[in-house]
């Protein structure tokens, strides 16, 4: 078997899975680092660490990666800082007309990606070529933001004409986790460069592969050198000496709560760095009795088993709480299972699950499930998976447990897995209670067809995003992130630039 280090372009012509398959069988993939406009050779120097990457499906390796040495970290902070100054001038034309360019090069290959993607993280082929989309959207969105973008001047009192001026905030560390890896490193990468920020990116080490690819499309795009360094490596060397560089203005983040209590501490005595900090969730969907008449039951049903499964349940803003009015919780019940069975199906409209660990993790709340005398109306404890690495994949069987009582781990730790619970209410105020009875506030569902009720129980809900019949329907611009455990600070829009940008105000008085 050949073992190859290569570039994106070595990779550019296998974009079929077929193709890829074969390539995987033939040749091992070292990844290397994009560091000032190119793929470095330093990546495999001795004195770097090499990590495995495997195949969700099939537990083949896939690649391995460097664990980036903290002085290459440096190195990388370094081009990003010499970049700074250039690319902060160049004007919002110049800005937009290269991210519009980096979208339309995603879409030119938006099966290359949806290929790998999936190969990678494990997710279906459909489900990586929705995430392709929103990449590409990620960048042309904000192409366009920043030229309409305007700034008010006020008059106070007719003293003094004030204004704000925004400014780009400097050189930010972007580090994005393993469920959706495009889509949530371009979110983080398309507003950084679009407000005139350069970045130092760390995709998940877990899933790196399309990170090294859109590192291919910089290239080809001409970004300048050094306005995004893309590293790989693990959270505590590469990660951890990423975010607590002084010579790092900012922090975009998105993980575990864990972690993002980790960068909060390694951070504290930098006060003016930024830090953006989107977490963990365990959210609730609520069905009211309402949203089961014949008319609506179908979405009903179908809305809330979307928003478990989808993704393998690996979408921070998954329900993986069902909360359901009594009067209507054995029809829920039964229709629901029936819905999951035949819908949700491994292997086909399910992938596997991202990695073994994380497969091991599932398997333990399962098991502590099993234990604690929950019922499994769908799924199962899967097998252990301990020897060896070649298991044929790491797959988990859509479950729905009942019966978990509400101080139950199984009930209160996000398990980031094709896992739900379902547990009755009696009423409004009970279901309020109990979706917020959570230490996480990123998102919640709410199925009603009474419209007094959308607002009176939305507007209660400890959420950063509160979906009303429908799930992860996004606009760009609305405000996304959490409440309490779940993250500080919000993306989107006008939030980004408050995140890449510093603002001062001016005050021109009329004396
Ligand atoms: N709120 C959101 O928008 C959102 C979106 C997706 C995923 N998530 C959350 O992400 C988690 C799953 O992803 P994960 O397991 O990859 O998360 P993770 O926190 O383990 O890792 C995320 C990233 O942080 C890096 N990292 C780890 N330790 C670090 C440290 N000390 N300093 C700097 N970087 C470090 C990792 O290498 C990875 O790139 C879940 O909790 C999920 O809810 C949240
Ligand atoms: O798994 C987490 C999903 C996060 C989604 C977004 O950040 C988004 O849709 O912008």
């Amino acid at each position: 078997m050949a073992s190859t280090i290569i570039t994106p372009d070595t990779i550019w012509p296998y974009n079929t899975l077929l193709e890829a398959d074969e390539f995987i069988n033939d040749n091992v993939i070292s990844l290397s680092n994009f560091i000032g406009g190119q793929f470095t050779n330093d990546s495999f120097s001795n004195s770097v660490k090499q990590l495995d990457s495997f195949e969700p499906a099939t537990g083949r390796l896939l690649y391995t990666l460097p664990c980036t040495s903290p002085a290459q970290v440096d190195a990388a902070i370094g081009f990003a800082r010499a970049a700074f100054p250039s690319w902060s001038k160049t004007s919002r034309a110049e800005r937009s007309a290269i991210l519009q360019k980096i979208s339309q090069l995603i879409r030119e290959n938006r099966e290359l990606f949806a290929v790998w993607e999936s190969m990678d993280q494990g997710k279906t082929l459909k489900r990586a070529r929705i995430e392709v989309d929103r990449a590409i959207s990620n960048f042309s969105y904000f192409s366009t933001f920043i030229l309409h973008e305007q700034t008010a001047a006020r008059m106070v009192d007719g003293v003094a004409l004030t204004y704000e001026h925004r400014s780009p905030a400097g050189v930010f560390a972007l580090i994005s986790p393993w469920n959706m890896p495009l889509y949530l490193l371009t979110w983080k990468i398309a507003p950084c460069i679009a407000f005139g920020c350069t970045a130092v990116a760390k995709p998940s080490e877990v899933t790196s592969m399309s990170a090294f690819l859109l590192a291919g499309i910089f290239q080809k795009a001409g970004l300048p050198k050094g306005v995004v360094n893309v590293i790989f490596g693990d959270g505590a060397i590469t990660g951890h000496s990423l975010v607590s560089s002084p010579l790092i203005d900012g922090v975009s983040f998105t993980g575990g709560t864990e972690t993002g209590i980790a960068i909060r501490r390694a951070t504290a005595h930098q006060i003016s760095k930024h830090l953006s900090l989107e977490l963990g969730g365990k959210n609730p969907t609520l069905v009211f009795a309402d949203s089961m008449s014949p008319s609506t039951r179908e979405r009903t049903i179908r809305i809330a088993a979307t928003a478990a499964f989808e993704n393998q349940g690996e979408i921070c803003l998954c329900g993986s709480r069902i909360y359901v009015q009594r009067s209507v919780y054995d029809e829920f019940m039964s229709e629901y299972t029936k819905y999951v069975a035949e819908n949700y199906v491994v292997g086909d409209t399910v992938g596997a699950v991202a990695s073994l660990q994380h497969y091991n993790k599932i398997r333990r709340y399962l098991l502590i499930a099993e234990a604690e005398k929950a019922t499994f109306h769908l799924g199962q404890v899967p097998p252990s998976l301990l020897e060896g690495r070649d298991y044929g994949g790491y797959w988990i069987q859509p479950t729905v447990l009942t019966g978990v009582h509400k101080t139950s781990s199984v009930q209160i730790d996000e398990i980031f897995g094709p896992v739900v619970t379902i547990t009755p209410f009696e009423d409004e105020d009970e279901a309020i209670r109990l979706a917020n009875d959570s230490q996480y506030g990123l998102a919640a569902v709410l199925l009603t067809t009474d419209g007094a009720r959308m607002r009176r129980v939305g507007e209660q809900l400890q959420a950063g995003l509160v979906w009303i019949n429908c799930w992860l329907v996004r606009e760009l611009g609305t405000p996304f992130g959490g409440m309490k455990n779940s993250g500080t600070g919000r993306e989107g829009g006008e939030h980004s630039r408050d995140v890449f940008t510093v603002v001062r105000t001016l005050h021109l008085p009329s004396f």
